[in-house]
């Protein structure tokens, strides 16, 4: 908990401070910010545990707002020192249309940067994605690369799309003039594929497995590597960097980091397993049975299911052309540009990380029986 020195005497605005990243940033900053008078969480969906958190010593005020509406974004960032802009659409299953996603993640964001400056806020930290990068529609790999690697960033789906011109925007804001005159500094984190306490594509995976009797099929090669990152790490990352902005503003004023930590280098279907294995599934090896071709045709007739069925029930399944894309090829990352620009290193180990994983699938678990 905080120092008792500690003066406490910043606000913090969190948008999406109640989805699976948002909630745990909430946690970590309530836990290792001392300095926070007041933290103003801003969601469309508000959760109930947001209840318990009101009765330590510092201020929590739940706002139940719509970052593509530029008066509410407004009205929360008003007398905020900070803003960590996580709320977003994720969506890469066809829930959503492109609008919509466009509409929040790009809209929104703008909301956002003209709300900071309208009304004095000077930091804003920006949840953006590995996707901004890859992997592209070309299928390049893209192995233990840096936020300096080359790369062909090419996207078509919406998704990567609109984080992509999310980050430009919030990038190309850095040094704009607030109210008061004084310059404005953002940087964007890039989180690889976040696992951890509360992730619904986790959860997904857990109950497909259940559904075809302890089984999950394997679609992916092992030797593909995706990029995995523990979401308390995430959090810890969001909470360094909001604090280091204002010291270090020349240096990590308008750039980019990647997000991840010592998580290890697997397929995603592999890892996925790592937490899925120990709460009794087992990945059935298809590779023989299943060619990739075959698997971009069943891919192809989900999405041909999705569109047809679309006037009477939304069918989202895990597997469509892109997420067989993305997960088919090989994007990791390996950097120390935030450990040398605002000293992050993982505050969770692998070892950590995975058993406190593997304990939220197991309470999981004790639900589904
Ligand atoms: N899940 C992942 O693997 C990764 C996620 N990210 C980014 O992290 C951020 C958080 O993602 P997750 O926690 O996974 O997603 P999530 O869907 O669990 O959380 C997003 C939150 O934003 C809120 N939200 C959505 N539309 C809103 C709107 N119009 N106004 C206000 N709030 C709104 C949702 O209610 C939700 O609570 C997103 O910006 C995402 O792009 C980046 C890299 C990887
Ligand atoms: C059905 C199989 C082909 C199975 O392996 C599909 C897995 C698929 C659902 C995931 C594979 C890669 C994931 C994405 C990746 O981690 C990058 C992401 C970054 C974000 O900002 C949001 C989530 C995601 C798009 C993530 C979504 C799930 C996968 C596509």
């Amino acid at each position: 908990m905080a120092e008792s020195t500690e003066v406490r005497n910043l606000v913090y605005l969190v948008t999406g401070g109640c989805g699976f990243l948002g909630e745990h940033v909430v946690r970590m900053l309530l836990q290792r910010e001392p300095r926070l008078s007041e933290l103003r969480v801003f969601d469309l969906h508000l959760g109930p545990w947001l209840e318990e958190l009101k009765t330590g010593p510092v201020q929590v005020t739940a706002i139940q707002g719509d970052v593509t509406q530029a008066h509410e974004v407004a009205a929360a960032v008003a007398g905020a020192h900070v803003v960590i802009h996580a709320a977003g659409l994720v969506d890469v299953f066809g829930r959503a249309s492109p609008e919509t996603i466009h509409k929040v993640n790009v809209q929104g964001t703008k909301n956002v940067i003209e709300a900071c400056v309208q009304t004095g806020t000077r930091f804003l930290v920006y949840t953006s994605s590995m996707e901004v990068v890859g992997p592209n529609i070309k299928g390049h790999p893209f192995y233990r690369g840096n936020e300096d690697t080359p790369y062909e960033a090419v996207h078509k789906h919406p998704y990567p799309c609109s984080k992509a011109q999310a980050e430009r925007l919030v990038l190309e804001a850095n040094g704009r003039e607030v109210r008061g005159g004084l310059p404005l500094v953002t940087c964007a984190l890039r989180p690889t594929g976040i696992y951890g306490e509360g992730h619904q594509i986790m959860r997904d995976f857990y109950h497909q497995g259940l559904r075809l009797g302890g089984r999950l099929f394997r679609a992916i090669p092992a030797s593909v590597e995706h990029g995995r990152v523990y979401v308390g790490n995430v959090a810890w990352m969001h909470v360094l960097v909001a604090r280091e902005l204002e010291q270090r503003a020349a240096l990590v004023g308008g750039q980019v980091y990647f997000c991840y930590d010592k998580s290890p280098y697997k397929s995603y279907e592999d890892f996925n397993m790592e937490f899925l294995g120990p709460c009794g599934l087992r990945l059935v090896e298809t590779r023989l049975l299943a060619p990739y071709w075959l698997l971009m045709l069943l891919a192809t007739l989900n999405a041909l299911l999705q569109w047809l069925l679309r006037p009477l029930l939304l069918y989202a399944p895990l597997l469509n052309p892109y997420t067989l894309a993305v997960a088919n090829t090989t994007f990791t990352v390996s950097t120390d540009k935030a450990q040398r620009h605002f000293g992050y290193e993982p505050l969770f180990s692998w070892e950590d990380s995975r058993t406190r994983t593997i304990r939220w699938v197991q309470a999981m678990e004790g639900s589904a029986q």
